[in-house]
């Protein structure tokens, strides 16, 4: 249960007074989620970051979520990859793989993760013709409003700088409107290679969760929730504003302890 749950034009904020009712009422939501697209459109296909966000996400491998998630009907992509080996330890897909999806039922298919074969520039083209085949086949939605995919629900977490993805403040990668999926070769944050969904897709999402924790992300999150002055940083993760969508804010407390005029109610 949610300490506080407030919205505004920047989304639903739900803050929690510890980790595991975030973590209970992440997997509530991404359950919920799941099961409507799946009545709606017999898919659900969903994209995952790297980060503390895969940890977070661990109680869907627990009872009832473990049998009660229709596992077989999820298509699975990464909002962002560093390009990296599988079973590099940096891998995003090996991070999900060990810690998530080894162990629920989803088909190894429709687990779509990078080429890690190729340069970075080929991983991003490669990585956005694999979803417009599934555009194709409607496995992905597709956007009334812009020829982007419409992912049922795009999960991100935060930086202490502010990216989502790998979008990080005053990259060009932020201005990318014409590709779906776009690299970079100089990311702040190692590994330096990686690709990622460009903010049309993320915007064009049906559901987007930003998820993050720690005091550490306090002023990032301030900055990108808040109503701020013009002179402060513009944050990629202010740049998250579903068209259509709905985005929905999970914090901690520690989070969540910079944001203005927040009453914490019981
Ligand atoms: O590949 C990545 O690095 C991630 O996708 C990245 O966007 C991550 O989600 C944030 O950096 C937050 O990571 P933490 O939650 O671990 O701080």
């Amino acid at each position: 249960m949610a300490v506080s749950e407030v919205s505004n034009d920047r989304g639903e904020l739900r803050i929690f007074e510890n980790l595991d009712e975030l973590r209970t009422d992440l997997a509530d939501y991404i359950a919920e989620l799941s099961e409507a697209a799946v009545k709606e459109r017999g898919v659900f296909a969903i994209a995952l970051s790297g980060g503390s966000l895969i940890d977070l996400m661990g109680k869907l491998c627990e009872p009832p979520y473990n049998k009660t998630v229709d596992w077989g009907k999820w298509y699975i992509f990464w909002a962002d990859e560093r390009v990296v080996a599988k079973n590099h330890s940096d891998s995003n897909y090996k991070l999900a793989k060990d810690s998530l999806l080894s162990k629920v039922p989803v088909v190894p298919s429709h687990v779509h993760s990078i080429n890690d074969s190729v340069s970075a520039e080929e991983a991003a083209d490669d990585y956005m013709f694999v979803i417009r085949q599934l555009v194709k086949t409607r496995m992905v939605s597709v956007s009334d409003i812009s020829d982007c995919p419409k992912f049922d629900l795009i999960l991100l977490g935060m930086g202490p700088d502010g990216h989502i993805a790998s979008l990080f403040p005053n990259h060009a990668a932020l201005d990318e409107t014409d590709e779906w999926v776009t690299f970079i070769i100089d990311s702040p944050k190692p590994p330096p290679e990686r690709i990622t969904f460009t903010l049309p897709v993320i915007n064009s999402a049906s559901n987007v969760a930003i998820v993050v924790i720690g005091e550490s992300k306090a002023e990032a999150v301030h900055l990108a929730i808040d109503n701020t002055g013009p002179d402060c940083p513009l944050l990629p993760a202010r740049l998250v504003q579903p068209t259509k969508g709905k985005l929905v804010w999970f914090l901690d407390k520690p989070a969540a302890s910079k944001l203005d005029g927040l009453q914490f109610s019981e």
